[in-house]
């Protein structure tokens, strides 16, 4: 098998996906993204769709990209119209592209009950439309709407409809499996039948309705399709598209084709990550390749293994595509984990199997998971608390005593102080500080109590604070974790975590130990 184009449409199908927007400039940076990375499409919207579409064609033109040829999208012409006086088709040739993408009809049952037209009229849309495009000099791909549930109700007339694009001069002809409700022996056969009946290269552009639109797009391309339209974390339309993050190494490394370079292969994590950054959704973990969890390993079994060779349970070598290995501590962990994890942390701890303190840790950690402590986000907490079993760790202050006051006052006002007394050193600091929470006033009054000491704690600032309820049918009695995820200018990012009956408990145990591993991540840095 040769080479295969990759053509994305996370800025067109990928928006139409629930929740999924991006403004102008966002779709700018995207498609410069995609272009850095050696995409050979990038779909940016349609122009005639919405305002925002055109302006990013406006936008785009403005760049010389290296490797993407951009297209607009849009349907053929309406029935008993021409394309020179639709304004759906001028859109594209306003947009100023060299490539349109236009869908047509496949499946008679979408001609006569969507399109409300004739069959031959459909022909006759998809003909005109494609030949008015290469009329006024663009490549044109057609997308066949449902094509394999088309073929499957009319084969004869869904090949018609492909074959009307390609007399009219069809570049590409792309199926869609736009329902996504194929199985992959289905898109296989069809596709192979399509592949010795046309001429012009095949595409392929699946939706995961099934959990299946990777699997068809492979089975496509083995078929002999050419072209793989995606979109980046599976973005799309219900359940999404093909996920290029997962098609694109399983083309690469799993069938050796050809269709991005593998060092730009290197940056799939961080895209996938930047295109769910501006889409303003949280990473997908489980992802496949580029997931934070693709290669994290929890069990204690796998972390054994994997210290004496990563092949026993890695398909591949994560850094191939720009992920990272991560080895998880819970209440599943054996030894190998928190050796494994005291090396990565690069704690100067002899931790071995036959050194009693390292089980003892062992089964520390897997008490506290028991209580409800979870160590795999509060990287933070572990390592204080290894530091602390193996005695090198002297804490930075010491709790002497916390009051926390919560009035409501007039017109509704919630108000909270928080007095603490600390030791630090041989000094005892007494002070007290106001916030608009109990939680807030005890951080800033450990804060000012600190930051006399420690004036760089300033620019530790919380990143995100977590309550989970751990036992829901206790009520307002239950169990809660927090975590928290504290953030550095120069230290990175932390978690930590707290677990108590009592919610300021659990979030002073969090909030104490973000601090006290600043403190220790700040001395190390200063000690480099
Ligand atoms: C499979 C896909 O994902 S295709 C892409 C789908 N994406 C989108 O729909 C997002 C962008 N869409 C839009 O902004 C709007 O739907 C527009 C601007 C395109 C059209 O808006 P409106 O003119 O108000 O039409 P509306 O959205 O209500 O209906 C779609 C029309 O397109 C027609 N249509 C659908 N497919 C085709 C086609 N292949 N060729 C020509 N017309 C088509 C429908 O029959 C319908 O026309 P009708 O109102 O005369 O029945
Ligand atoms: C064209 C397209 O997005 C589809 O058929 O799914």
């Amino acid at each position: 098998m040769g080479k295969v184009i990759l053509y994305d449409t996370t800025l067109r199908d990928g928006t139409q996906g629930e929740g999924i927007s991006f403004s102008a400039e966002d779709k700018v940076k995207i498609a410069l993204k995609l272009d850095k990375m050696g995409f050979h499409y990038v779909e940016g919207g349609w122009p005639g769709s919405n305002p925002k579409d055109m302006e990013f064609f406006r936008m785009i033109r403005e760049y010389n990209l290296e490797h993407a040829k951009i297209t607009a999208f849009g349907c053929t012409c309406k029935p008993q119209t021409s394309p020179a006086e639709d304004p759906n088709i001028q859109s594209i040739l306003e947009a100023g592209v060299q490539v349109a993408t236009i869908f047509g009809k496949t499946w008679d049952f979408h001609v006569t009950h969507a399109l409300k037209t004739t069959l031959e009229e459909n022909l006759k849309m998809i003909r005109d439309t494609v030949k008015y495009l290469k009329s006024r000099g663009l490549e044109v791909i057609y997308d066949a709407e449902h094509f394999f549930d088309g073929y499957k109700s009319n084969a004869d007339y869904a090949m018609k409809t492909i074959k009307a694009a390609e007399e009219a001069g069809a570049d590409t002809i792309c199926l869609c499996d736009t329902n996504g409700g194929s199985m992959p022996h289905e898109i296989s056969e069809i596709v192979r039948r399509v592949v010795d009946a046309v001429q012009v290269p095949i595409g392929i552009h699946a939706h995961n309705d099934c959990e299946l639109a990777v699997a068809n797009s492979i089975v496509a391309v083995q078929a002999g399709a050419v072209q793989v339209q995606g979109t980046i974390n599976g973005f799309g339309e219900r359940c999404g598209n093909a996920n290029l993050c997962s098609v694109i190494p399983n083309l690469v490394f799993k069938l050796k084709i050809d269709c991005m370079d593998h060092d730009k292969l290197q940056a799939l994590t961080e895209l996938s990550r930047y295109v769910s950054e501006l889409a303003n959704v949280h990473p997908d973990n489980s992802q496949p390749y580029v997931g934070s969890s693709a290669f994290a390993h929890k069990g204690g079994v796998h972390v054994s293994a994997l210290l004496k060779n990563p092949e026993t349970y890695e398909h591949i070598e994560p850094g191939l595509v720009g992920n990272s290995r991560r080895v998880l501590v819970s209440e599943l962990s054996g030894m190998s984990n928190i050796i494994y994890k005291a090396e990565e942390l690069d704690l100067d701890l002899d931790m071995n199997r036959t050194n009693p303190e390292t089980k003892k840790i062992l089964e520390q950690i897997k008490y506290l998971e028991n209580k409800g402590f979870q160590f795999e986000g509060a990287e933070g907490s572990f390592e204080l608390l290894m530091r602390k079993a193996f005695n090198g760790y002297h804490e930075p202050f010491e709790l002497l005593a916390l009051r926390i006051i919560t009035e409501k006052r007039e017109a509704g006002v919630i108000y909270s102080e928080a007095i603490i007394k600390l030791k630090v050193g041989e000094e005892i600091v007494h002070t007290a500080a106001e916030g608009n929470g109990p939680v807030n006033a005890m951080d800033n009054a450990l804060r000012k109590a600190l930051e006399v000491f420690y004036p760089f704690i300033r620019d530790m600032k919380l990143a995100d604070y977590k309550v989970r309820v751990l036992d829901g049918n206790a009520g307002t009695r239950a169990q809660v974790r927090v975590l928290i995820e504290t953030h550095d200018k120069e230290l990175g990012s932390w978690g930590t975590v707290g677990v108590s009956e009592n919610i300021i408990e659990a979030s002073w145990q969090a909030l104490v130990d973000s601090l006290a591993y600043g403190l220790l991540k700040k001395k190390k840095e200063t000690e480099k």
